[in-house]
């Protein structure tokens, strides 16, 4: 028998009812031979019967507003089938033509005219479930994508499915939010589809107090939500990232998710690296290509990791070399945003270097990760440099959608003959070479926050510390299985983002208790299998 679920409308925003069973269906209003697994198939077959992948993402999105149980069951039975159409790479065109695909209304709209009646327009969301989880974006950075203004609300949306998806957080407890604080792309304030207000973005002063209010009303009509800031422009990203990190429980994903994802990848990377060079890990020397809030944030959490291994903060710090727009990073070049100058090195003095390959010669990197948006940057010369320095080179083109990733994964094979240790932020196919079948990883943040925002929810943290995100990551590098080991994996089979995020879960849950930021005692006497267990029993399924 198949499970209807029926949709209703309040307020004019829909909201599907998961959170009691079902009621079976009256008599004559399904078909008389409605079998649910075959339904399945069925509904499989309606999607792979879509030759764009835009038409997959909207038949996806419909099927989630009708049937949701029925989404979540096909995200959960073909992920690595699924992922790619309702989160990177689709999910950029889908942001990109989101007020033409539109069809009815998902998620919350906050805007600048709200200000000063925030509260109003929160409480409109229908309380159905208590909210636990938000994803909130300004549209300002949305993937590499620049400034999509209310467009962004497809990047909410998609987080927001992974979190049910990856962790089984209830669909009903979750929130996608897009601000509407104006939009500097033209394209859109010309465009008569274009859903958002047709302004350019507010001021500094007045985005702070819109903020401000934001926050305060959302924590006083969610008292257990825990926010997620995503793809805000990188000032805004590190600005509002410290001003609520130790007032609400928020953590943004880019600088902290994108940080554990490549720190985790990037320790599975450097042991095979290491084995194949005898460098011990502390004598690794990382390029980073493109200095934003991706590139920062996964800098500061190798950094911070190279001082677990005993070194000083100063030492841990040189493994790092920044290159932005300008070329290298470095102090006599002169004004560098706020973000750049921990990182810029004051060991350089000589003239400006701005060509990667030169750049590549000087640093003789082990690991270069790319998080620039600039597509094809990785080019022949780069790799092939990488690969006259570097048995293994490590090289992670991180850049989102595949479109704007800085290399493909055949050029990193072919070029290095198939040394490469690789992870990309979107996904691309596994090649061929010398007889074996080499697989990328994917490097993306997705691997992270389901379970970061699981442990966070169930232990109910006060603020989410820099040791819980840390956690995540060695918890996420850990998780590996002798068989993914053994044929080379950097990452876990994206399949099992369940199981991973349990664990995942636990030992984001542990660090929280260990800071004193958990609100959940009698999780502190579980032993790590009852917690596990715990956190299991708690998710939700389709
Ligand atoms: N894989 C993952 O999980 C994630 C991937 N990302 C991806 O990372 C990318 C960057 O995001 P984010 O850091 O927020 O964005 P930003 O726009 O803040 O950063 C881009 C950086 O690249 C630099 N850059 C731009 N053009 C060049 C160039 N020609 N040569 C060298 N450097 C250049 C910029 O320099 P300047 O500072 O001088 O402007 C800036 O430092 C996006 O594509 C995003 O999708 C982000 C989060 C997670
Ligand atoms: C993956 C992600 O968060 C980004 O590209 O912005
Ligand atoms: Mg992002």
């Amino acid at each position: 028998m198949t499970i209807i679920l029926t949709p209703y409308w309040s307020n004019g925003v829909q909201k599907l009812k998961l959170s009691q069973p079902p009621a079976a269906p009256k008599r004559g209003l399904v078909p008389p031979q409605l079998d649910h697994e075959i339904h399945v198939q069925r509904c499989l077959e309606q999607l792979r019967s879509k030759d764009k992948n835009l038409e997959k993402y909207i038949y996806l999105s419909h099927l989630k507003t009708e049937d949701p149980s029925m989404f979540y069951r096909l995200c959960l039975e073909h992920m690595a089938e699924i992922t790619p159409i309702i989160y990177t790479p689709t999910v950029g065109d889908a942001c990109l033509n989101f007020s033409h695909i539109y069809r009815r209304p998902e998620g919350l709209y906050i805007s600048i005219q709200d200000k000063g009646k925030i509260g109003s327009v929160i409480n409109n969301w229908p309380k159905i479930d208590e909210a636990r989880i938000s994803v909130v974006t300004d549209g300002s950075r949305i993937l590499g994508l620049g400034d999509l203004g209310v467009n962004g609300m497809g990047i909410s949306i998609g987080k927001l499915s992974l979190y049910v998806a990856g962790a089984g957080i209830r669909p009903d407890s979750t929130i996608p939010i897009c601000l509407d604080l104006g939009t500097n792309t033209q394209r859109y304030l010309d465009d008569p589809f274009y859903l958002g207000l047709r302004q350019k973005r507010v001021g500094d002063a007045e985005m702070e107090a819109f903020m401000d209010e934001f926050m305060e009303e959302m924590s006083r009509a969610f008292p257990k939500l825990m926010i997620q800031f995503e793809d805000f422009s990188t000032d805004n990203a590190f600005k509002y990232l410290e001003r609520y990190r130790h007032k609400y429980p928020v953590f943004n994903d880019d600088i902290q998710g994108t940080g554990a994802v490549v720190l985790s990848g990037f320790l599975n990377a450097a042991k095979l690296s290491s084995a194949a060079s005898g460098l011990p890990l502390t004598e690794h020397r990382i390029l980073f290509f493109g200095a934003g809030s991706a590139g920062v944030g996964v800098a500061s959490q190798l950094m911070s990791f190279f001082t677990l291994l005993g070194m000083t903060e100063d030492q841990a710090r040189r493994k790092i070399y920044l290159v932005d727009s300008q070329g290298l990073v470095y102090d006599a070049r002169g004004h560098l945003a706020e973000h750049k100058k921990y990182f810029s090195r004051d060991d350089y003095r000589g003239p400006p270097i701005t060509n990667l390959l030169d750049i590549i010669q000087y640093v003789k990197p082990t690991a270069l990760l790319g998080l620039s948006t600039i597509s094809g940057a990785f080019t022949v010369d780069v790799l092939d440099a990488m690969a006259a320095i570097n048995p293994r080179p490590i090289i992670f083109p991180l850049s989102n959608p595949v479109k704007l990733s800085e290399c493909s994964f055949s050029d990193a094979v072919e070029i290095t003959q198939g040394r490469v240790l690789f992870a990309s932020g979107s996904p691309f196919p596994a090649q061929q070479f010398g007889g074996k079948t080499l697989y990328p990883g994917q490097g993306n943040n997705m691997y992270i926050f389901p379970g970061l925002g699981l442990g966070a929810i169930i232990a109910r943290v006060s603020e989410v510390t820099d040791s819980m995100v840390e956690a995540s990551s060695l918890g996420l590098a850990n998780s590996l299985t002798d068989e993914e080991r053994s044929i080379g994996l950097l990452y876990p089979r994206i399949e099992r983002i369940r199981e991973i995020s349990v664990f995942i879960a636990k030992e984001v849950i542990r660090a929280a208790q260990k800071a004193g930021v958990d609100r959940s005692p009698a999780l502190r006497t579980k032993s790590d299998s009852e917690l596990m267990r715990f956190i299991s029993q708690r998710m939700w399924n389709p």
